[in-house]
């Protein structure tokens, strides 16, 4: 059994393939981050979900905390549970149900994690965002991922949608990349850019959709910055985030979008805002965050991302069928 904590697996069951063991003892030397999964694991990981669903998905759906109801859109579903996936991480988070839904929506073909995973998890970031070079290898061309985020922002109000157009990868400030360790050029370039990661066509027609949908007014346009987590912000760290021209702040999405962008995805993003954080001290008990805030806050609003998400969609696939 594995005592490396380099095992998808965390029971390490006897016969499971890992992705980090191998003839020469790898498994005793430090091994860089994106080495957990070379490109062949990743193929066989994409095998495993294109032959068990028939199908190579064009979109690719990562539902933020609360938000599993996206995936629940999806026809004709094939659902993999993640710990049924050879090398597979499992999901440890309420409201991450961790399931890959795989079928059709709006026409397109899609896959969706219903459960992502979290740097505050204990997975390296190149795990956290391991399945999104599934999705590549799946076929996958389009990312959307969304995230249940506090807002920063003193114009946006719970319940809100911030479609991202930028971030602030504070995990990157402190040395940490899911890109980090050697880099295999199948997935993409060594230094990739990452201005302009966010598609501003998705995000001009999202904006024309929340129009049609009567929601304009809580839709807004902003940057989201991911910390690590577990534990919600301090006032001084949402004070500094703000300076720093941040609107909403979570704990995820940041990686996956680097990730995507490396292998030349195109990206759409946005954060629910599921609560207001708040940036003067004070000692009110109703203006800290918590976590059942925020599942019933998505719960609240599932049915307009849903219907975001799948209007979205719909153009993406009737534009090119
Ligand atoms: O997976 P997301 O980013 O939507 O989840 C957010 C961040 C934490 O996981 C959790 C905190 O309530 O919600
Ligand atoms: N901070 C960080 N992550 C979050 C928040 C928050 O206020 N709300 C939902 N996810």
């Amino acid at each position: 059994m594995c005592n490396t904590n380099c095992c998808s697996n965390p029971k390490g069951k006897a016969g499971t393939k890992t992705a980090i063991h191998s003839e020469d003892r790898s498994d005793i030397i430090p091994t860089p981050d994106s080495q957990l999964y070379p490109y062949e694991v990743i193929e066989e990981i994409a095998d495993f979900i294109t032959k068990g669903s028939g199908m190579r998905p064009r979109i690719g759906i990562i539902c933020g905390s609360g938000l599993g109801s996206l995936a629940d859109m999806i026809q004709d579903p094939k659902i993999f549970e993640y710990e049924k996936i050879p090398n597979f991480p499992v999901s440890t988070v309420e409201g991450h149900a961790g399931r890959l839904v795989v079928g059709t929506l709006e026409g397109a073909t899609v896959m969706a994690m219903q459960g992502r995973f979290h740097f505050y998890e204990g997975y390296p970031l190149a795990k956290c965002s391991m399945p999104v070079r599934v999705m590549k290898l799946c076929g996958v061309e389009y990312l959307f991922a969304t995230n249940a985020a506090g807002g920063i922002n003193p114009r946006f109000a719970v319940g809100d949608i911030m479609l991202m157009h930028d971030h602030v990868n504070m995990l990157g400030f402190a040395g940490n990349s899911p890109l980090q360790g050697p880099n295999d050029p199948r997935f993409g370039p060594r230094f990739p850019a990452l201005v302009n990661s966010y598609n501003k066509d998705l995000i001009n027609k999202a904006i024309e959709i929340g129009k049609a949908m009567g929601i304009e007014s809580n839709i807004h346009v902003g940057v989201y910055s991911c910390l690590g987590g577990p534990n919600y912000e301090t006032i001084a760290e949402l004070k500094a985030l703000r300076m720093m021209g941040v609107d909403a702040v979570g704990m995820s999405t940041v990686h996956e979008v680097i990730t995507a962008r490396h292998c030349d995805m195109k990206v759409f993003a946005f954060s629910l805002i599921t609560n207001k954080c708040a940036t003067e001290y004070s000692d009110k008990k109703d203006e800290e965050a918590n976590h059942e805030e925020v599942m019933a806050v998505a719960k609240n609003r599932q049915k307009a991302c849903c219907e975001l998400v799948s209007r979205l969609i719909r153009e993406i696939h009737m534009a090119s069928p």
